[in-house]
């Protein structure tokens, strides 16, 4: 997970996008069965969650129907007539652009939304001090909070984290075997089982400060199990480098349906959200997701 957190004075985006994913047909009915299923099962906090509750916050506009039109098997428009391409930026970082199909991406927020609503869903974290980073975010798998990361096992409302969802487990090792496929040498990137994941949701005024992320396990680090980042909704401009050397940073633009993957040598490498481009969305992912402005990233690692 993150480091230290310092803020950006430049900004950079990296977009990613990869090709089809050969489980894209299950993700639907795996997603929904699960979805609901863990709702029910770890959004009972504890009793005394209400000391700490939190406003709920919801991805999807207020009134929207979830059941969208592509669960009703309306033909759905693609994101883009673009396909999938890929950039390899450095020694087990790469760009997929364009590889998580729309549908996939309706189900993903769909699943977010269910999970982000409740009790352990979407807050905004923060410091003693007050101040609060300029997001929304959930945890999958192990609370991650700024000052004491993986350390405090509940959510700031006493509720525990649900795991990742099965159905992006499944995602997630196809990305990096999609990944792997592409890369000089597979071994760039190690497979991994993503058992923690970090769900940002960034409105127009949305910014991360330049970070590594640091706080998962030795094993881990060392091994240089990657870091899984997919994008939806708004674009947002992304900085990397392998310093915090402003004038050392890249920038790339990542898209609905872009993954960034970093891992191997690049495993450390600093990032940061800086700009969030608003009404940059798909119009088709907004119509069928009712996502409400602004981006959704999700960030998955092996703890
Ligand atoms: O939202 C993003 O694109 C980056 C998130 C990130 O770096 C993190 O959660 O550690
Ligand atoms: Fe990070």
């Amino acid at each position: 997970m993150i480091g230290d957190i310092s803020f950006v004075i430049e900004g950079f985006s990296v977009s990613s996008n990869a090709s089809s994913l050969s489980h894209k047909a299950s993700i639907q009915d795996v997603s929904r069965r699960v979805s609901l299923f863990t709702y029910k099962q770890y959004h009972n906090a504890p009793a005394h969650s209400n000391l700490n509750q939190t406003q709920p916050f919801s991805l999807i506009l207020p009134g929207a129907n979830t059941v969208t039109a592509a669960r009703q098997g309306t033909v759905i428009e693609p994101v883009t007539n673009r396909p999938p391409s890929y950039q390899i930026i450095d020694s087990g970082m790469i760009l997929m652009k364009n590889c998580i199909s729309l549908r996939d991406q309706v189900e993903i927020v769909n699943t977010c939304h269910k999970l982000g609503v409740g009790p352990g869903g979407f807050m905004q974290p923060g410091y003693q001090s007050g101040s609060k980073l300029k997001l929304h975010r959930m945890c999958f798998g192990r609370n991650w909070d700024p000052e004491t990361k993986y350390r405090e096992p509940y959510n700031v409302d006493g509720s525990t984290p649900p795991p990742v969802p099965q159905e992006f487990i499944s995602l997630v090792q196809s990305l990096i075997q999609d990944a792997q496929a592409r890369l000089n040498s597979p071994d760039e990137i190690p497979s991994m089982n993503p058992d923690v994941c970090l769900v940002n949701f960034y409105t127009s005024t949305g910014q991360l400060g330049l970070h590594q992320d640091r706080s998962e396990s030795s094993y881990s680090i060392k091994r240089g199990l990657p870091v899984v980042s997919i994008s939806i909704g708004d674009s947002a401009e992304f900085l990397y480098g392998h310093t915090r050397d402003e004038d050392k940073l890249n920038t790339v633009v990542l898209e609905s349906g872009d993954v960034f993957i970093f891992g191997g040598k690049s495993r450390l490498v600093f990032h940061g959200v800086k700009t969030i481009f608003p009404n940059s969305a798909p119009r088709a992912l907004l119509q069928e997701s009712m996502l409400r402005p602004g981006r959704l990233s999700l960030n998955f690692r092996q703890f």
